[in-house]
């Protein structure tokens, strides 16, 4: 039998860092997928995007109010420069108007397209005086009355004036995003501005996720006497598809190493590009340890990570030599894949999960390369808040402990201040869902005082 390691936090991050690294070498990129651009949101760009016309695509206006040939007004620098027209037709928003005749103001609407020859537009606000209509409201144009009835005395706008001019936004041929880009909300709207319907996309990654245990059972069922409900897997599944990864749930409800292996290989046979599988439980010290027992066979080690919860850990390559590929599963394409094992009590998995995979599988999700700076999560100071300042909390010196927190700011000071939620205990579901932060009281310290600074990790932070 393989030795168990026993590792720092580091040490193990390390390691998660490098299996990563050497699975993702092997593979060669997978062919794009055209995605619509309703769903293009949080996806990596597998292209450049060219765009093929202007933005706007045709000058237009930026006001509701008169166009007009800024020519038509006398020659004056004088403020009250001012001349009086006769309408043009009026130009809504989505017409193609004729052209705007000398001696003629015509009605515009925002976002219409200039008529050719006009070279200002005056907001109707700015209307200086009319007849046959109110200054400062357009004529009734359900009949061509107010061609024969309506002038409006207009001042003299600067050349240009609120014309918002084709390709004055983007210039046809212009780079508008990057190969390699996750799609913002931004870039969805300027993708649809520009009318573009489909996008080129990196396909996505997907992450097996297999619970284990005689005792969990999918929620919705009735549960059987000591048996309870398989929370890791909704927890996995929930955050890899919050970093933009595709988890692919597999329960195995059996302690059972046949089963076990044989649920892991038909996975992986269907889903033959999956890069990692997460597996919870069977790896500690129990009688019935269904994963440590079938993993190590295939060259996955197992040990102790210096870190509660999450002490018990496991992690390696599986080789495409060491798959127990049965007759069925014999012809499908295989890559190494990544094993990530986690303790079986949720906040363990949990946690687990936050410190050694999420950062990690974020950044391949977002194309990044650098995997060693993705495993960097951002690390804040905050004081201990305790609700007797006598009390103290506990940790053993040996480990990193990781406890749940509430992180809020002091209003009086802009500090960071931390509440602890629940105790050290990795079955406290609820105090887990609560939090905000964890909370970590390091190596080496025994107790936590009320007022102590500690770092914490935001949870919904990368
Ligand atoms: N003698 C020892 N016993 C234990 C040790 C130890 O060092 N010596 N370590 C403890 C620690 S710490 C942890 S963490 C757990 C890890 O055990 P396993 O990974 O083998 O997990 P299981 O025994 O299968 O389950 C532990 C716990 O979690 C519950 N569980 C399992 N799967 C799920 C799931 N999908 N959803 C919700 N809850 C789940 C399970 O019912 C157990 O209560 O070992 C300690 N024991
Ligand atoms: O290491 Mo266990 O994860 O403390 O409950």
């Amino acid at each position: 039998m393989a030795q168990n390691f026993r590792r720092s936090v580091a040490q193990h991050r390390e390691e998660i860092v490098r299996i990563f690294a050497s699975v993702l070498e092997g593979r060669s990129g997978r062919p794009a997928e055209l995605v619509s651009v309703y769903d293009a949101a949080a996806r990596l760009t597998a292209e450049a995007t060219v765009a093929r016309n202007s933005l706007p695509a045709f000058d237009n206006s930026q006001m509701d109010g008169y166009a007009v040939r800024v020519d038509d007004f006398p020659e004056s620098r004088a403020e009250s420069a001012s001349a009086t027209f006769h309408l043009a037709p009026v130009i809504p928003a989505g017409t193609h108007p004729v052209a705007l005749a000398p001696g003629f103001a015509a009605p515009i609407m925002t976002g219409a397209m200039v008529p050719e020859g006009a070279t200002a537009i005056i907001p109707i606000e700015a209307v200086i005086s009319a007849v046959g209509t109110e200054p400062h409201s357009f004529p009734d144009f359900s009949n061509d009355d107010y061609l024969e009835t309506v002038t409006v005395t207009l001042p003299r706008p600067p050349r240009g004036q609120f014309i918002r001019s084709a390709g004055s936004d983007v210039a046809a041929g212009t780079v508008v995003i990057e190969a390699g880009t996750v799609l913002t909300p931004r870039h969805v709207g300027l993708l649809a501005a520009l009318g573009i319907a489909e996008i080129a996309v990196q396909p996505r990654t997907e992450v097996l996720v297999l619970a284990t245990g005689d005792e969990v059972q999918a929620p919705g069922e009735t549960l059987k006497p000591g048996h309870i409900y398989d929370s890791n897997s909704a927890f996995l599944s929930a955050a890899l598809h919050e970093i933009g990864v595709i988890p692919v749930r597999v329960s195995v409800s059996s302690d059972t190493v046949a089963e076990f292996e044989r649920r892991l290989e038909e996975a992986l046979a269907a889903h033959p590009n999956a890069l990692a599988a997460l597996t919870t439980g069977g790896i500690s010290k129990g009688a019935f340890e269904v994963v440590k027992v079938a993993l190590e066979r295939s060259g996955i080690e197992f040990g102790s990570v210096a870190m509660q919860p999450g002490g018990p850990q496991g992690c390696g390559i599986l080789e495409p030599s060491a798959r127990h590929s049965g007759e069925h599963f014999a012809d499908h394409a295989v890559h190494p894949v990544a094993v990530i094992s986690f303790p079986g009590n949720p906040v363990s998995t949990a946690i687990s999960f936050e410190i050694f995979v999420r950062p990690l599988l974020a950044a391949i999700a977002r194309g990044e390369t650098t995997l060693n700076a993705a495993m960097q999560r951002a690390h804040h100071q905050a004081i201990l808040q305790l609700d007797s300042p006598e009390l103290s909390v506990t940790s053993p010196p040996s480990k990193s402990q990781w406890r749940r927190g509430v992180v809020s700011t002091d209003p009086a000071n802009g500090e960071r201040l931390v509440q602890l939620l629940g105790s050290e205990q990795s079955h406290l579901v609820f105090a887990l869902a609560q939090a905000n932060a964890l909370v970590n009281i390091p190596e080496g310290t025994a107790e936590a005082h009320h007022g102590d600074t500690l770092t914490v990790m935001m949870l919904e932070e990368g």
